[in-house]
């Protein structure tokens, strides 16, 4: 089975619907970077209400250790996600599991910083170029997807309910990650976007027999 991770959460009845249509993960953003930026009080809204078996997933992007820590103290988030020039010591400082972010913009030259990350949990491939924000809908080449790698991998980036089948059957990947493809607005997510979405991925597992 594909997991589904839903980025960019604002509104906890956004995140409750990503839930109830069988969401793994929902991803709540703390950079600044972001317009899909929540408060600390936002956040804790939204993962006080989620159901148990929910992961919840903080994301940043170059921050200061100051604000991963308050983070982590106050939304007790299940996981991180790092989506800048962050080192494998520096996301594993905070002895927390985390999720690397690898630019895909540069194509197959991106693919050896994937080696650099040992100690996180999984790697997200995402679409943008290096040092530029996510959430902006941009896919990579899909096949440039590695098969030999021990660490789970996440395919983000410009994913939707009309592509995401077939990422799925090039990528193979063990999560998709997905926010602007579900969205009316940034951090606004569209009920029928993600009802189409979370449709899709289901289908194309039960389609490909995928375990
Ligand atoms: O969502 C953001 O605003 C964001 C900001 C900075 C770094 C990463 C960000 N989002 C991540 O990018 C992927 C892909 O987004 P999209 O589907 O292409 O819009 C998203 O799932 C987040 O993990």
């Amino acid at each position: 089975m594909t997991r589904i991770k839903c980025c960019g959460m604002t509104r906890v009845e956004d995140a409750l619907l990503a839930a109830q249509l069988g969401a793994d993960a929902i991803g709540l953003v703390f950079t600044a970077r972001s317009r899909r930026r929540v408060s600390v009080a936002q956040a804790q809204a939204i993962v006080h209400a989620l159901p148990p078996f929910v992961s919840t997933v903080a994301l940043f992007m170059d921050d200061a250790p100051a604000l991963v820590e308050e983070v982590i103290a106050t939304v007790v988030p299940d996981l991180l996600q790092f989506h800048g020039g962050e080192s494998d010591a520096w996301c594993a400082q905070f002895g927390h599991r985390y999720l690397k972010a690898i630019a895909m913009g540069e194509g197959a030259a991106a693919l050896a910083r994937l080696r650099d990350y040992p100690r996180a949990a999984a790697l997200l491939l995402d679409g943008h170029g290096l040092g530029e924000a996510g959430g902006g809908g941009k896919a990579f080449d899909w096949s440039l997807m590695p098969r030999n790698l021990v660490q789970p991998l996440v395919l983000a980036g410009g994913l939707h309910a009309g592509n995401v089948a077939e990422a799925i059957r090039v990528a193979r990947p063990w999560a998709v990650d997905v926010a602007s493809g579900v969205e009316s607005a940034p951090g606004i997510k569209d009920a029928g976007k993600l009802r189409d979405f979370i449709a899709a991925v289901r289908a194309t597992d039960e389609g490909e027999g995928t375990p």
